[in-house]
């Protein structure tokens, strides 16, 4: 289900301070059906939890509505283009679709929410997880892209 969030929270010590465990937990799972009856979005703080496996990415609150946003700034618009087909190829393998932005030719914006359920479940966890594992540094801009924050 969307909502194993106690199975992703499982502790590590690093330096003496214990962190949520590393995106790889997320990345190794795999998103599921979306169109569930009893599906339910996180609450702010469950999505709180999770936002250290998800380095680069931010939590946006889109008019009440809970989403995962992240930027990467592009060499050039075609290869804005190839990063969508990556995304693309990642969203079909787990039937989880992001919104997918190509703004003033060089910009790629991504967020990334469960439609269904007018919110955030673990799929989008999911999801950004599994973006940040795409190999997709030949197509960013070395001087302007953000570099991904550390998870630590
Ligand atoms: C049946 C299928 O699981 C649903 O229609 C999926 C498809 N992809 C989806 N992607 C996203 N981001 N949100 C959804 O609610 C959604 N629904």
């Amino acid at each position: 289900m969307c909502s194993n969030l106690a199975v992703s929270a499982k502790t590590n010590t690093h330096y003496g301070i214990k962190t949520l465990s590393s995106a790889a937990v997320l990345s190794t799972k795999k998103c599921v059906p979306c169109n569930t009856k009893d599906l339910r979005p996180m609450t702010e703080e469950a999505a709180n939890q999770l936002m250290p496996q998800v380095s680069g990415w931010d939590l946006v609150n889109d008019g009440g509505t809970l989403k995962l946003h992240r930027s990467w700034k592009v060499k050039t618009f075609t290869k804005g283009l190839e990063f969508f087909q990556e995304v693309a190829s990642v969203a079909e393998a787990e039937g989880h679709h992001p919104d997918l932005h190509l703004v003033g030719w060089n910009n790629v914006k991504i967020d990334i929410w469960t439609h269904s359920v007018g919110g955030l479940t673990e799929n989008d966890f999911i999801l950004a997880a599994k973006v940040n594992g795409l190999d997709v540094q030949d197509l960013l801009s070395k001087k302007l892209s953000k570099p991904a924050q550390s998870s630590g």
